[in-house]
Parts: C-alpha cells; structure tokens; sequence
C-alpha cells in the first residue's frame, strides 16, 4: 500500500490540511491518508495546545466521510514528547510492505533540521511540502536528492492559529474547517480563553 501521513498539532484541523492531504493523495497515486495528531509538539511549548482527546476528536469528525482518510492515535498515546522519527519507525515495522509518504507543509519542512535524527527520516519515507500562502520555500539542495518532493495545492490561506483568534474575538469560523468541527468547538468552549495565542 501506498501510505499518506499527515502529522499536526491540528489545533484545530482545517480545510488546508484537508485540501493538502487530498492532493497529494491524487498526485502520489496513495490508497490511504493517516492523520496523525501530536501528543505532545515539544516545539509548540510558547502557548497552551488544546487537550488531546479534543484535537484527536476534530481530526476525526473531519476525516469521517473521506473512505481514503483515516485518524491514528500513535502520538497520543504515546508518553513524552512527538517525534515524527518514532512514528515512522512504528508505522516500518507494523507495516513493512508499505511505501510511506510523509506530508508536511512549506513551513514545518522548512524545519525538519531541527527535528529529532532528522538524517534518518529520509529513509523512511518519502517527505512531500505543500505550498503555504506566505511561506515560500527553498531548501537549496540541502536535502538527500530524491527524497522530497515539493508541489503547489490550491492555495488555501487557513491557518489554526488564525482559526483560534476568529473564535476569540467572535469572527464566524464556518467554511475554513468542515462544519462538524466548528460545531464542536462550539460544543467544548474551545480557544475562548483568555490567554492570547502569542502567535495569532
Ligand atoms: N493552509 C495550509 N496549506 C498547506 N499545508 C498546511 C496548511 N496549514 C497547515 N499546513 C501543514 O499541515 C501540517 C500541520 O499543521 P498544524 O497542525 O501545525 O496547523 P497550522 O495551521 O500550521 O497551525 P498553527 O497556525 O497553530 O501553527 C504542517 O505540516 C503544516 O505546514
Ligand atoms: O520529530 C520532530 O522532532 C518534530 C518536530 C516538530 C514537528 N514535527 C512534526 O511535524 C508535523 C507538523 O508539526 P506542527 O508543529 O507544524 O503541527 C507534526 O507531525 C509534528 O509531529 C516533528
């Protein structure tokens, strides 16, 4: 099987990620798109991510109707701190006969040399960026040749930090994220804190 990862903090998940993953699936030829919510992005310690059973939940409740989306607990089951290496490594050797294509966007693979044995991640899978409105990226040569793809998705200007200041200060968030997203939001009293997401 041609295997799709999708990994996020998906605080919450959106129509970006959606759009990203739905592309890359018909471009790469994949059979299956796995979104993978981090336990703990030990890179997101600046502000305060939502609890993971809620992350977990919108991820699921907007990937239920795609028959090619599914949604692991991997991360969030796993104790300490999110490594994409340790996910891969786990989905090799629960499924070694499948090909594993990584997909992130322009700005987290813009980072991945900060990631945990980054050296390494190259031989698990193939990594696919997606364009980002805003980030615009180039990677120079720096990566092992034939390892990463880059390609253009529609470009979708959604973000969950903007997500989460729309719902603080009361601005519709319909039609970023699918419906039964917003809805649970709404449900759980998510991103009204008063804590303001330094990043928004
Ligand atoms: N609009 C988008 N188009 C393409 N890729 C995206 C988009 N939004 C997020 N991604 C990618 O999806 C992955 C998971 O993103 P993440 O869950 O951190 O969402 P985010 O919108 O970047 O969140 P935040 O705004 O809180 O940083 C990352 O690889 C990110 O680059
Ligand atoms: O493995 C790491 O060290 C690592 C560091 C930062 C981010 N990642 C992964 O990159 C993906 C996107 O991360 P984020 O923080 O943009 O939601 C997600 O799957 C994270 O687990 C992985």
């Amino acid at each position: 099987m041609r295997l799709g990862v999708m990994g996020g903090t998906f605080d919450p998940v959106h129509n970006g990620h959606l759009v990203a993953a739905s592309e890359v699936a018909s471009l790469f030829d994949l059979d299956r798109v796995v979104f993978v919510p981090s336990g703990q992005p030990w890179q997101k310690t600046h502000r305060v991510v939502s609890a993971t059973e809620d992350r977990y939940l919108m991820t699921f409740l907007a990937t239920a109707e795609n028959p090619q989306f599914t949604v692991s607990r991997l991360e969030i089951d796993r104790a300490g701190a999110s490594y994409t290496i340790e996910t891969l490594r786990t989905l090799r050797d629960e499924r070694p006969d499948d090909e594993l294509f990584f997909i992130t966007g322009a700005d987290a693979l813009a980072q991945i040399f900060t990631w945990r044995d980054h050296q390494e991640l190259f031989a698990l899978a193939h990594f696919v960026g997606v364009s980002r409105p805003g980030y615009h990226l180039s990677l120079d040569g720096a990566l092992p040749p034939g390892t990463v793809s880059l390609l253009e998705v529609p470009a979708l200007a959604i973000s969950s930090s903007d997500i989460r200041e729309r719902v603080r200060r009361g601005a519709p968030i319909w039609y970023l994220t699918p419906d039964g997203v917003v809805r649970y939001i709404a449900k759980r009293g998510l991103y009204h804190a008063s804590e303001r997401d330094p990043r928004a």
